[in-house]
């Protein structure tokens, strides 16, 4: 039976500060509808005092902050950029459109149709977070989305260059300076300023991420991509508590909020890594976040063998899953609930955060139980079509869906059957149930 060393916050604490949440973007997407531009203005101010008459970037602004880029800082964008670009067009050429006669004269055919317009936020409250804009504005353009507008907030009190550097290099059509529930209430309801979306995609804090919760269903949206969990798997054959330690502070260091937790066999590991906790975290620069999120949210527990391990895991399902065992495959095989897996201890989660190629936008608070992360099949719509080439097929699919409408009642579904079975079968059949052939059938 497995043992939990240390346990974060109780599920209760978690509902209280859900529920405040909730209610803050409530009354904020309300005041966006009623009040358009100048409720994105007054939001603006108050929560990141960020006044401006357009938050649209011009097109010199955009220019200034791409060639405000050292050589090497381009070089590294564009290299991050080229790695997400590729995998996306390897994960398209995946996804096979499919045209088949399913019976003879039938045929039945899917099309992946992008999404015409998708709002893409790039987090940037606490930090720059500019490898979102790849995640999200590249994905895009590489689905087909032909309208890609994008939302940063302003980092210390202006634009940050390089998330704006990386938008533009990204491709993206309309960049704007504007954060939190303004940025992805005014995409997606539109204002006198920004024409509405079809889709809201990206990571962000938790009011992000509740305003695109409350506006599903009025748009599309990716997937619930709140505030960062790492998971870490290991034993004392694949890592070491010192790696172990610092994997796991470099993910909370994201915000107050993020949970991270290791997930091991050895009690001896365990109390090793707490220990490297507690020694980096006197050297961490970021620790004033990283510390008030492991102490709240950081969990550490020993479990009997790998497929406890697995259940366990299951049971958490976070965002990010570093296994870093002796046979890492075998929570490949095995697992069933995780945003990303990192697979032994050659690579980790900021590689895949910030270059390695596959998307950061992932599943937070158990929503990996039911989606995988941003990718560009989520900017797809998956839309079928159907033609029936000849009259034997026509006749006999309209038999079948005659009988299948009286049984449901439905005597207009019926009826669109029966007038095929007699214009391309010639039989003659009464009109919508009636007993007798009516001339009212014309067969
Ligand atoms: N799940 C993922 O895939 C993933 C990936 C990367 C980052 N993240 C998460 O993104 C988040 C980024 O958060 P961030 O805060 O740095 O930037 P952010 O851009 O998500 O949020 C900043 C905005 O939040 C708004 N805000 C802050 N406090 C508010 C309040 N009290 N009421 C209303 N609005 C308020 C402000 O308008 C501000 O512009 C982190 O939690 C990080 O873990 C998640
Ligand atoms: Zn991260």
């Amino acid at each position: 039976m497995a043992r939990w060393l240390k346990r974060g916050e109780t599920a209760d604490v978690k509902a209280q500060s859900d529920r405040k949440v909730r209610d803050i973007v409530e009354a904020a997407l309300l005041d966006i509808e009623q009040r358009g531009d100048t409720a994105i203005r007054d939001m603006s101010i108050k929560f990141d005092g960020w006044d401006r008459e357009d938050y649209r970037l011009s097109q010199s602004e955009i220019d200034m902050a791409v060639e405000s880029l050292s050589p090497q800082e381009r070089k590294d964008i564009e290299f991050a950029q080229t790695q997400v670009r590729n995998f996306a067009q390897i994960q398209r050429g995946s996804m096979l459109d499919v045209e088949v006669e399913t019976m003879p004269g039938v045929v039945l055919g899917h099309r992946h149709v992008p999404i015409n317009a998708a709002g893409c936020y790039v987090p940037g409250g606490k930090y720059p977070l500019l490898a979102s804009a790849h995640m999200s504005v590249i994905t895009a353009k590489v689905a087909g989305v032909q309208r890609v507008v994008t939302c940063a907030p302003p980092f210390q009190g202006k634009p940050a260059r390089a998330i704006v550097a990386a938008q533009a290099m990204a491709g993206a059509d309309a960049i704007y300076a504007l954060g939190g529930i303004q940025a992805i209430g005014a995409m997606a309801i539109g204002t006198e300023s920004i024409d509405p979306v079809d889709i809201l995609v990206g990571p962000g804090n938790a009011f992000v991420a509740e305003a695109k919760r409350q506006l599903f269903g009025r748009v599309g949206i990716d997937l619930f991509a709140g505030p960062t969990e790492t998971l870490i798997i290991a034993d004392e054959i694949g890592c070491d508590p010192e790696m172990a330690a610092t994997d796991i502070l470099g993910q909370v260091e994201h915000g107050p909020d993020s949970p991270g937790v290791l997930l091991t066999n050895s009690e001896k590991f365990a109390l090793a890594t707490i220990a490297e906790i507690e020694r980096l975290l006197q050297i961490l620069p970021t620790a004033d976040y990283a510390r008030k999120a492991w102490e709240a949210f950081g969990e550490v527990i020993v479990a009997d063998d790998y497929a406890e391990m697995v259940s366990i895991a299951d049971d958490i399902a976070s965002e990010h899953v570093q296994v870093m065992t002796a046979d890492p495959d075998f929570f490949l095989n095995n697992m069933t609930n995780y945003g990303a897996l990192f697979l032994g201890a050659r690579t980790n989660v900021s590689f895949g955060d910030k270059v390695i190629g596959t998307n950061h936008t992932l599943p937070t608070k158990k929503a990996a139980r039911y989606t995988g992360g941003l990718w560009v099949g989520k900017f797809l719509k998956t839309c079928t079509y159907q033609r029936v080439l000849t009259d034997e097929a026509s006749t006999l699919v309209g038999e079948y869906c005659s009988r299948l409408c009286a049984l449901e009642g439905f005597a207009g579904h019926g009826e669109q059957a029966n007038i095929r079975v007699r214009r391309f079968g010639g039989r003659n059949v009464p009109y919508a149930g009636q007993a007798e052939p009516s001339e009212l059938t014309r067969a």
